[in-house]
């Protein structure tokens, strides 16, 4: 096991009250996996990714009792300065929301990994230039050419798969992508999930997948985890999940995507509406309610190598 999330619960502090962005996130990440976090927006899956890499600003703040183990190492107990030197992009990276805007345009693609190398006390300037070159092949773009050119002159997803290779240069064990191909087409988002996939098989790199497309999640990922409201819903083996989902919300999410449904008359958006404050956060949305979810939230249940936050799984269903 790579990563153990324990507990993890992070809240915003507002001046009008707490926002629980994270409530009790409990997960784990086997070495050279990739599992995908889905959720639609606001569902915290930021904010978890942020946690990870200890990111999180006031009015954020990570709540006692949260544990992020990496390789066995609790990373919330280390000293920030120790995870930034020790940690941060050696050995957890990260390809944040629309991180094509993240690119200097003033500065040749080439000179983005020199600083990143420098930054992090890799002074070799011949050595940085060989591994750049191969990443960027390894993410099928032409090295000599592309890294020449300057950002600007790139398209979104050659942008995103050079944001991919600078991700990838210090040779991290786990990679952090957070909506790492939503602001492209359809293709090109095929395409550079096809890479992802190819630099997984061949570098053994571990993958969190943030998304809020369950189709790329089933595209991607081995596992899945579904959060709703800081929460998760769902988890088990991507085929199983999609297949067969147990939570009523997981099971709207793909009769609401054309992608997975193959019959577009059956295709149903979920209803709307904000996360319920009392009981389960989905049971005003969730044509599956029962008196219960109204009054008390759902315990985590076991099925069947599944893990599901609804009462139709339990045994004190109404
Ligand atoms: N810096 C912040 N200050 C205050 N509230 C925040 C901050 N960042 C996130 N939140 C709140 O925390 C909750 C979870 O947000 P988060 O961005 O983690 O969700 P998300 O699933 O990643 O959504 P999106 O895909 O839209 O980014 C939301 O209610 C959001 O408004």
């Amino acid at each position: 096991m790579i990563l153990r999330v324990e507990n993890l619960s992070v809240s915003y502090y507002m001046e009008y009250g707490k926002i629980e962005a994270v409530k009790n996130v409990t997960f784990d990440l086997e070495k050279g996996e990739i599992l995908s976090i889905i959720g639609e927006s606001g569902s915290g899956k930021s904010t978890l990714a942020k946690a990870i890499l200890r990111a999180i600003r006031y009015p954020g703040k990570i709540e006692e009792g949260s544990k992020i183990f990496f390789n066995g190492t609790d990373i919330l107990s280390m000293k920030e300065s120790d995870f930034k030197r020790e940690i941060l992009w050696k050995r957890i990276s990260y390809v944040p929301q629309s991180s094509q805007n993240s690119l200097n345009n003033t500065m040749r693609v080439i000179d983005h990994f020199y600083d990143t190398a420098v930054s992090h006390g890799v002074n070799d300037k011949e050595e940085v230039k060989r591994t750049a070159k191969e990443l960027l092949k390894m993410v099928r773009l032409d090295p000599d050419r592309v890294g020449k050119a300057y950002p600007f002159q790139l398209s979104g997803g050659m942008k995103q798969r050079v944001i991919i290779a600078l991700s990838l240069l210090l040779n991290p064990e786990l990679i952090i992508m957070d909506e790492a191909v939503s602001s492209l087409d359809v293709a090109t988002q095929r395409y550079i999930l096809e890479i992802i996939k190819d630099i997984n098989k061949k570098t053994g790199v571990s993958i969190i997948f943030i998304t809020h497309d369950i189709s790329i999640a089933a595209f991607i990922s081995s596992r899945i985890i579904v959060m709703y409201a800081g929460e998760i819903m769902e988890e088990g083996k991507t085929e199983e999940v999609i297949k067969n989902p147990l939570h009523p919300y997981t099971a709207g999410l793909i009769n609401s995507v054309p992608s997975i449904n193959s019959n577009v008359s059956q295709i149903k958006p979920i209803k709307e509406g904000y996360a319920s404050i009392e009981g389960c956060p989905f049971n005003n949305r969730c044509e599956k309610a029962m008196e219960i979810c109204k009054l008390s939230e759902p315990p985590i249940y076991n099925v069947n190598n599944r893990k599901v936050r609804c009462f139709l799984y339990g045994d004190n269903k109404a």
